[in-house]
């Protein structure tokens, strides 16, 4: 796997844990405005997830890094992301863009997080959809789910 550098958010909590996965994914955009990105194609996106809280589950995790593999790269991976149910052609606000999906992504995981004993929090999504993009997501404080 390509390891990158990417920027932190800053917080205080203190535990911090990161994982990095790749998935293979198909997708297209349903707008005029992505040109040739209308029509269907593949890429293999980078995902890097940073969650962070104060206290350990019963296993001293902050989350099993297992876990949010399983959420993510098993739904996403050699999937049509449009086909996806979290995705639709329809509202502009769930079109499988970049933007799109890393927020999605942050829904996914903090809704599991949420279930935790401990509650931890999803800070940051950085997603590279080609060697030469990426988009981060950063929830609002306050605007937590
Ligand atoms: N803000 C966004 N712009 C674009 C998105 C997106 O998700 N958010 N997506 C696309 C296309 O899906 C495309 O896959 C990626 O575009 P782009 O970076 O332009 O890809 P290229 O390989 O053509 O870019 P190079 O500059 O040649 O490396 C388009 N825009
Ligand atoms: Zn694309």
């Amino acid at each position: 796997m390509i390891q990158q550098i990417y920027p932190s958010p800053s917080h205080e909590f203190s535990y911090e844990l990161n994982k990095d996965f790749q998935f293979a994914a198909a997708h297209y955009v349903p707008h005029e405005a992505a040109g040739k990105c209308q029509n269907i194609h593949g890429h293999t996106y980078f995902a890097n997830i940073t969650i962070a809280g104060d206290q350990l589950d019963e296993s001293g995790f902050l989350v099993n890094f297992k876990t949010i593999k399983e959420l993510l790269h098993d739904r996403f991976d050699h999937g049509i992301l449009n086909e996806d149910e979290l995705f639709s052609d329809k509202d502009e606000t769930r079109f499988p863009t970049t933007e799109v999906v890393a927020r999605i992504m942050y829904e996914v995981i903090q809704e599991y997080l949420n279930t935790t004993i401990n509650k931890p929090q999803c800070l940051q999504v950085f997603l590279r959809e080609t060697p030469t993009s990426y988009v981060i997501y950063r929830p609002k404080s306050g605007g937590l789910l």
